[in-house]
């Protein structure tokens, strides 16, 4: 794990989407073409107005999606998609796109995600984390094992929860009960892992997640401290209650 401990959260999307396009653009130089997968979120914000900006020929670059509700429309203000239309794929000219359709039936869904995510590895997978420590729509506990691509989720209230009270919903009623989502698995089989977590709002999150050294489903992002390239971005609000250990080895 790398850990960057940032001042605020522009400083922080700025270094990792510089982070981000340094690394798509040594895949570009090995092979010619590079596969990402993106999330979203209020904590994503600077990292894509920052990501846009970068020099990078993003017609070799191919886009997979991370997580989104099953039945939310694109309309909706939660929409993952219209998230990531509005301030990635309309910026840029990528070389394909695979969006998490939530509109349509699930299972043809999982079906192209799947095929298409099977023509090779994931070179790079911007993964944050929830309040309850989630990644993706893993909420605890999470399952560590299952190894499709994506799967179906019920949505716990805990995750509604953050979702309310982030503004994209007025009240847990209006949150979807199921979403589709990249799995634990498939996540950690991106080469490289770039995780954009600022505000204070989850520093709860990243002191149990780096508290020891032990993975646990209950901390689904605790299973990131074992990926070889995971490079972690934090800032003054989420650092502020790392353990000991580790405020130890960054002093
Ligand atoms: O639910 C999710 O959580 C993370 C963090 O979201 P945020 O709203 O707290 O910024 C997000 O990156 C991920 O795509 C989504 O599944």
């Amino acid at each position: 794990m790398r850990l960057h401990l940032h001042q605020d959260s522009e400083t922080l999307g700025r270094h990792a989407a510089k982070e981000a396009a340094a690394w798509i653009n040594e895949c570009l130089g090995e092979k010619g073409f590079a596969r990402i997968v993106l999330s979203t979120g209020a904590s994503q914000f600077e990292f894509f107005n920052s990501l846009i900006q970068q020099p990078v020929d993003w017609t070799k670059v191919e886009m997979f999606h991370l997580d989104e509700y099953i039945g939310l429309p694109e309309s909706h203000p939660a929409s993952f998609r219209k998230y990531l239309k509005e301030r990635f794929v309309s910026r840029v000219t990528l070389k394909a796109v695979h969006f998490v359709d939530g509109e349509r039936l699930p299972s043809d869904i999982l079906d192209e995600l799947e095929k298409a995510a099977g023509k090779g590895p994931f070179d790079l997978g911007l993964i944050g984390i929830g309040e309850n420590a989630h990644i993706a729509f893993n909420d605890p506990p999470a399952d560590f094992l299952v190894d499709s691509a994506y799967k179906v989720v019920a949505l716990t209230d805990d995750c509604k929860e953050q979702q309310v009270r982030e503004g994209w919903f007025a009240g847990l009623g209006d949150v979807p009960d199921l979403a589709i989502t990249m799995t634990v698995s498939s996540i950690m089989s991106c080469r490289k892992i770039i995780s954009c977590v600022p505000h204070e709002v989850k520093a709860d999150a990243v002191g149990r997640t780096l508290a020891t050294e032990e993975t646990t489903p209950e901390v689904p992002a605790s299973i990131l401290k074992t990926h070889p390239d995971w490079s972690l971005h934090l800032d003054s609000g989420s650092a502020s209650r790392l353990p000991i250990r580790v405020r130890g080895g960054i002093a």
